[in-house]
C-alpha cells in the first residue's frame, strides 16, 4: 500500500432547528476555515443543515425538499476539498438521515444511516427508515440522478466510508462490513446528546474502533443546547490504529469548533502526534460546563433578556443562581466579553463599550447583574438563615436582590376561603393546603418581573422533588425553563460544597450548611424534606432502581436490604411512598417547564421516561411487598 498524507478535519456546530439561515452560515465558516488549513477532508455532524431536533418537522416532505436546496448552496462552496454535510432525504414516500459527500463542488453520494437511535431521548424510528446494509440505489432529484446508501469512497486513494452515529453503538455496526471492503477511514457525523461521564463511552467507541478495524476514524458531534432540552458538548475526536490523535475542549461557547490533523495512511502509518493523557472525568466539571452553555443557548435562542429566579437560599434555588453566574464566566472566558455580549443579542453597543472597560471581576459581576433578578420571598414561616444564605450569594456573584413579604396574600386568599367555607383553615386538618397556598403565591410577582425584564423565570425543580411530586403545581413549579429537573438532590448538595470550594463561590457557604426544607409549616414544626419524605439517597436509590434499570417494587427491595439501607420495615415504608407518590404524580411530571437532560436519564415523559398519567398505582404489587 502506498503512503497518503491527507489533511483531516471535522468540525463541531451549534446549530438550531430550521434556522437555515444560522446553519448555514456555520457550515460556511467551517468550510472556511478547513480550507485556510488545507484540510482535504471535512467532516460535519449528523443532520446539521436542518438541526437535529425538528421532530415530527421531518415528516414534512417540503423540509426534505428545503435541505436539498441548502445543500444545492452549500456545494458551491466546496472547491477545492471534501465536505461530508448531515441533511434527511426523503424518497420513496420514506425519509432517511444521510451525510452527503460532496467532493470539489460536486455530489458524490450520500451515505443513508442503517442504526436508528431509539433509546432514552431518542425517538428517530418515528422519522427515519433504516437503510439496509451493502446496498446502494440510485435516485433522481431536481433533473439529477445521485447515489445513496452503504458506499465507499475514496479521496488520493484512500477508501473512507461511515458510520453515522447510532451505527457505531451497535454490535453489528457498519464498521465491521466497512473492513472488508478495504477502507481506512471511518467518519461519524453525530447528534449525540450529552450525560454525565458520556464522554468516556465515545472515546472508547472511537479510538477502540480505530484499534480494531486498523483504520483512522474521525467523530464530529453537534455543539450546544440544539433545541431546547438536550445539550450537545461538540466533542471531534481523529484517532488512528488505537491511538488519539485530536480532541478538542468539550462544551464551548463557539458556533464552530473545528480540529485538524494531518494523518498519514500506509500499510504502517507513522502516527506523530499522540493524545497520552486525557484528564479523568469530573461531573461536577462536566456538570457547571454543560448547564451554563445549556442556559446560554436557551435564552438567545429564545430572544430572552436574562433570567428571573425566585431565591429562596435553599439547594436548588442556589444552584440556579450560580449556574447564570457561571454561565457569564465561563461564556467570557471561552469567547471573550465583546463575542458574549454580541451572542446575547440585547445589550446595546454602549453597555457593551462601558462593560469592555471595567476590570474582568467586575464586568462579570455588572453582567450577572443585568442577566439575573432574584427575589426572596419570606413568609412568617421562613428563617433568618435562608433569607441571609439568599442575600449573601446574590451579593457574591452581582445578582440583582429583592426582598419582599407574601404574608398578606397569603391571608389574603385564606381569610376569603374561611369565610367562603364558614371555618377556619387549621393546620391540624388543613396542612397541606395552607402549604401550598404559599408557594402559589410566590408565582405571580416573580412572574410579573419575568415579564418586565422580557426574561425566563427560571423552575427550580430537582429530579427528586419531581419522581415523588413534592413540589407546589403553579407554585414553586411555576416558570419557564426547569435548568436542574434532570439532577438528583443529593448531586445537586455535593455539587453546591464542590462550587463552594473549587469555583470560589463563597456566597454559598450559608446554603452549604442548611438541611433542605421547604419552610412552608410554622418553624416550630421543623420541616425538613427529608422528613416529610424519607433520606434523598435512599429517594434516588429507588428511584433509579425502578425506572433505570426497571427492577419490580420487590426487587427493589430485596436489593436495598441486601445493601443494608435500613431495617425491613423502614425500606418497605419508603418503597411503599416512593411509588405510590410516584404514580400519583405524573400529571406533575407532564407539566413541568421543559428540563435539560444531563444525567443519565431523567423522569420526563417527554423525552425519557414515559408512564401513565392514570394508573393502579402499584398497588398489587406494593401488598405483596407488605407480605415480605
Ligand atoms: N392524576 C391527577 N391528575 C390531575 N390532578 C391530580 C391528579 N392527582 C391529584 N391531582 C390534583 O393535584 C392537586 C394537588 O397537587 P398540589 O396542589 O400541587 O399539591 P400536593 O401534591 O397535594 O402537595 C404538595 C406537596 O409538595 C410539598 N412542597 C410544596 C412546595 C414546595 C416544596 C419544597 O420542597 O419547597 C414542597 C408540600 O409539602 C406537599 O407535600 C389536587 O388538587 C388534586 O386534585
Ligand atoms: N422564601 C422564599 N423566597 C423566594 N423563593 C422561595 C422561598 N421559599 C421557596 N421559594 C421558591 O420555591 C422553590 C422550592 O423550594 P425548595 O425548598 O424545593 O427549594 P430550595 O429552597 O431552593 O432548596 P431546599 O429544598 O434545599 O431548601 C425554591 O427553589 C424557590 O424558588
Ligand atoms: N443521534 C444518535 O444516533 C445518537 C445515539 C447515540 N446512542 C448517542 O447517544 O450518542
Amino acid at each position: 500500500m502506498k503512503e497518503t498524507k491527507l489533511t483531516l478535519a471535522a468540525a463541531a456546530l451549534n446549530q438550531t432547528p430550521m434556522d437555515w439561515a444560522g446553519n448555514l452560515q456555520h457550515i460556511q465558516t467551517a468550510i472556511q476555515e478547513a480550507k485556510r488549513q488545507n484540510a482535504h477532508i471535512l467532516l460535519l455532524p449528523e443532520l446539521c443543515i436542518t438541526g437535529y431536533g425538528c421532530e415530527d418537522l421531518f415528516l414534512s416532505p417540503w423540509v426534505s425538499e428545503e435541505a436539498f436546496e441548502k445543500l444545492l448552496e452549500v456545494k458551491e462552496w466546496c472547491d477545492g476539498i471534501t465536505v461530508a454535510v448531515g441533511l434527511p432525504v426523503f424518497l420513496n414516500k420514506q425519509v432517511y438521515n444521510t451525510a452527503c459527500v460532496i467532493k470539489n463542488k460536486e455530489i458524490i453520494g450520500f451515505t443513508a444511516k442503517q442504526f436508528l437511535a431509539s433509546d432514552g431521548v431518542h425517538y428517530e424510528p418515528r422519522w427515519f427508515a433504516p437503510w439496509p446494509a451493502n446496498e446502494v440505489q440510485e435516485f433522481e432529484m431536481l433533473g439529477q440522478k445521485y447515489k445513496i446508501g452503504d458506499i465507499v469512497y475514496e479521496e488520493q486513494g484512500v477508501k473512507y466510508a461511515f458510520e453515522i452515529c447510532e451505527d457505531a453503538w451497535r454490535p453489528n455496526r457498519p464498521a465491521e462490513r466497512h473492513m472488508a471492503k478495504g477502507v481506512q477511514l471511518i467518519l461519524n457525523p453525530s447528534a449525540s446528546h450529552f450525560a454525565l461521564s458520556k464522554t468516556d463511552v465515545r472515546y472508547r467507541l472511537v479510538v477502540d474502533a480505530s484499534k480494531k478495524y486498523q483504520c483512522a476514524y474521525m467523530y464530529a458531534n453537534l455543539l450546544g443546547n440544539e433545541a431546547g432540552k438536550m445539550i450537545y458538548d461538540g466533542e471531534v475526536l481523529i484517532a488512528q490504529n488505537g491511538k488519539l490523535i485530536r480532541r478538542n475542549d468539550l462544551l464551548c461557547f463557539k458556533d464552530v469548533d473545528l480540529e485538524y490533523a494531518e494523518v498519514c495512511f500506509s500499510a504502517n502509518p507513522e502516527i506523530a502526534e499522540v493524545i497520552e493523557y486525557l484528564p479523568p472525568i469530573d461531573e461536577n466539571k462536566e456538570l457547571v460546563a454543560a448547564l451554563s452553555l445549556a442556559l446560554f443557548d436557551y435564552m438567545r435562542k429564545s430572544r430572552s433578556r436574562g433570567f428571573v429566579l425566585s431565591l429562596s437560599g435553599g439547594a436548588d434555588s442556589s444552584l440556579c443562581a450560580v449556574a447564570v453566574a457561571e454561565m457569564v464566566r465561563r461564556g467570557v472566558e471561552s469567547i471573550g466579553l465583546q463575542t458574549f455580549l454580541e451572542k446575547a443579542l440585547f445589550f446595546t453597543e454602549e453597555e457593551v463599550a462601558a462593560l469592555g472597560q471595567l476590570p474582568k471581576e467586575e464586568a462579570r459581576k455588572a453582567i450577572v447583574g443585568k442577566l439575573l433578578t432574584c427575589a426572596y420571598q419570606g413568609t412568617v414561616n421562613s428563617s433568618d438563615d435562608t433569607y441571609t444564605s439568599a442575600k449573601e450569594l446574590a451579593g457574591s456573584i452581582g445578582a440583582t436582590f429583592y426582598n419582599w413579604t407574601i404574608d398578606e396574600e397569603v391571608q389574603g386568599y385564606t381569610s376569603k376561603v374561611e369565610h367562603a367555607l364558614g371555618r377556619q383553615l387549621t393546620w391540624q386538618q388543613d396542612d397541606v393546603t395552607l402549604q401550598n397556598i404559599q408557594a402559589r403565591v410566590r408565582a405571580p410577582a416573580i412572574w410579573m418581573l419575568a415579564n418586565i425584564k422580557y426574561a425566563l423565570l427560571l423552575a427550580t425543580s430537582n429530579r427528586s422533588e419531581a419522581s415523588v411530586g413534592y413540589a407546589t403545581m403553579d407554585g414553586d413549579t411555576a416558570g419557564s425553563i426547569s435548568p436542574i429537573a434532570g439532577i438528583d438532590k443529593a448531586f445537586i448538595r455535593q455539587f453546591l460544597i464542590w462550587a463552594q470550594q473549587e469555583l470560589g463561590y463563597t456566597g454559598l457557604q450559608y446554603v452549604n450548611n442548611l438541611q433542605p426544607s421547604a419552610e412552608l409549616r410554622p418553624q416550630e414544626q421543623t420541616q425538613t424534606d427529608e422528613k416529610d419524605l424519607m433520606p434523598y439517597e435512599v429517594l434516588n436509590q429507588i428511584e433509579r432502581l425502578a425506572f433505570y434499570d426497571r427492577y419490580a417494587p420487590e426487587e427493589v427491595y430485596t436489593i436495598l436490604l441486601e445493601q443494608q439501607k435500613g431495617t425491613p420495615e423502614q425500606l418497605k415504608a419508603w418503597i411503599t411512598k416512593f411509588y405510590t407518590m410516584w404514580s400519583r404524580n405524573q400529571w406533575k411530571r407532564e407539566r413541568y417547564a421543559p428540563a435539560f437532560h444531563l444525567d443519565d436519564y431523567n423522569v420526563d415523559p417527554r423525552s425519557w421516561l414515559r408512564f401513565p398519567i392514570l394508573s393502579g398505582g402499584f398497588k398489587a404489587e406494593l401488598e405483596k411487598l407488605q407480605q415480605q
